[in-house]
């Protein structure tokens, strides 16, 4: 049975990357990624802006929607402050199992709690089954038409805060049109765009902040 791409991945961290060095699974997984396959992970150029948004956030309780091999996790897990978390949600088992790996090899697994489920489902549980009170930073990186649906369940389920920090990739490619308009017209959220390009391309792309005012 052939290998995956994203087993492939893995395989080219595991080997050419150095184990508890978060920074050399990036390199490792960007250099593939740029060189070997295409593959959606949001990237350096982008990863750079979530770097910025994620060091002004320095939150204590974060959350990704879509871990996919593990590359935003690593990038946001590597930045978190001592006793800070990241909460990674993922629902297809075989990408899960993969950044697990990454996590682990990465050697940030103690500061990542990787999810596996829907989103729709799991936003509902944070609070009682993961004791979150409410979320201080957000990465939307999922299926483009869930981010407005979670970004109301996560209103809904009171997981937001003021200040709270919304960050979504792929606003321009793929495109996340009905999320852009929700978040722009709503006076509950402050928006900024940051403009890029789209991972590995010379295609733009951009990604979106959204504060949440409460
Ligand atoms: C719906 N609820 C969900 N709950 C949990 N996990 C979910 C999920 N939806 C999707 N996922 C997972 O997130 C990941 C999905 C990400 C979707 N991302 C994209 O489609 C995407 C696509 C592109 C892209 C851009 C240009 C192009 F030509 C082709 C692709 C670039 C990106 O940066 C992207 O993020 C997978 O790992 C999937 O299993
Ligand atoms: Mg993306």
């Amino acid at each position: 049975m052939n290998q995956s791409k994203e087993e492939r991945i893995l395989n080219f961290v595991l080997q050419n990357a150095v184990r508890g060095d978060p920074c050399s699974v990036l390199e490792a997984i960007d250099k593939y990624c740029s060189q070997k396959e295409w593959s959606m992970n949001v990237g350096s150029e982008k990863g750079l802006i979530l770097d910025k948004v994620v060091e002004e956030v320095s939150p204590s309780v974060a959350l990704e929607l879509g871990t996919y091999c593990g590359y935003s996790g690593v990038r946001i897990a590597r930045l978190l402050k001592a006793g800070a978390r990241l909460l990674t949600v993922e629902f297809n088992p075989a990408f899960a199992a993969v950044a697990k790996q990454v996590f682990e090899f990465a050697g940030v697994q103690d500061k990542v709690k990787l999810i596996e489920g829907p989103s729709d489902e799991i936003i509902p549980q944070l609070k009682k089954k993961y004791e979150v009170d409410t979320v201080d930073f957000v990465f939307l990186d999922h299926w483009k038409d869930r981010y407005k649906p979670d970004t109301i369940l996560l209103q809904e389920c009171n997981l937001l805060r003021k200040g709270s920090v919304l960050l979504a990739d792929n606003v321009i490619i793929p495109g996340a049109p009905e999320f852009l308009n929700y978040v722009r017209n709503n006076s509950h959220f402050q928006c900024t765009n940051y403009p890029a390009h789209l991972e590995y391309m010379k295609a733009s792309d951009a990604m979106e902040k959204a504060v949440f005012l409460g």
